[in-house]
């Protein structure tokens, strides 16, 4: 399900507290978007953004590039229900220490289906279900994602090879599948906290997530 434009629509200085980057604003168009809950009628394309904080030469050697996708509860409120927050902090900190790289954030809420319906799951878990288990539930599959728009954003960037910090090997998969070659994946794996510990221990049974402290 390609994305029939992607187009940059800013690029703007961005000093932040981790370092100084340029911000970029990305739009793109998915066609024939794949449905993700049970019974629920998708459009035939939908606009798609995302923005990316770009720090340094990104072209000389495969960059360090972290997809990051949105969580508003751990990404803005520092949840301890998640891990988000914490590997956001971590990858840019990754990015500037090496003094280049990519942060590309989408805008996939909760695995790609939504704020509200994140929120229901949390629901949903506060009475026994695990995070796989509350989607399926809602009648969504455990992840929604589709990593074609940042993937097209980063063809855009000319970057055809990069080093992805993440701990989801699917994620890795995706990237090589919508044609960007991964030559190294960099562990995103965080400290975990009482909190989480038994999310990310889901993640890594159900979803195959690479935590070598979990
Ligand atoms: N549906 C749902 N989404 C969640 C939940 N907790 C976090 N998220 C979302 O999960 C997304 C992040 O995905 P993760 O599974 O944590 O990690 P990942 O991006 O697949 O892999 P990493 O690259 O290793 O971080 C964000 O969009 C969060 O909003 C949950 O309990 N239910
Ligand atoms: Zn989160």
């Amino acid at each position: 399900m390609p994305f029939s434009s992607v187009r940059k629509v800013a690029d703007a200085d961005f000093p932040t507290r981790w370092g100084h980057f340029r911000i970029l604003g990305f739009e793109g168009v998915v066609e024939n978007p794949v449905p993700c809950q049970d019974g629920t009628p998708v459009p035939d394309r939908k606009v798609e953004g995302a923005v990316a904080l770009v720090m340094g030469d990104i072209h000389s050697a495969p960059p360090l590039v972290r997809i990051h996708s949105q969580c508003l509860t751990g990404d803005v409120f520092h949840s301890l229900r998640c891990d988000c927050r914490l590997q956001l902090e971590l990858a840019l900190r990754k990015i500037t220490e090496a003094g280049a790289g990519i942060l590309l954030y989408e805008q996939q809420e909760g695995r790609g289906i939504g704020l509200m319906a994140k929120l229901k799951a949390y629901e949903l878990q506060d009475q026994g279900l695990d995070t796989v288990e509350a989607n399926v539930e809602l009648g969504f599959k455990a992840d929604c994602r589709e990593f074609e728009l940042p993937a097209a954003v980063l063809q855009l960037l000319e970057v055809e090879a990069v080093r992805l910090i993440t701990n989801n090997p699917e994620k890795v998969q995706a990237m090589e599948t919508a044609g960007i070659r991964v030559v190294e994946r960099v562990s995103a794996e965080v400290p975990a906290e009482e909190t989480f510990e038994r999310y990310l221990k889901v993640k890594q049974e159900k979803m195959g997530h690479i935590l070598e402290g979990v």
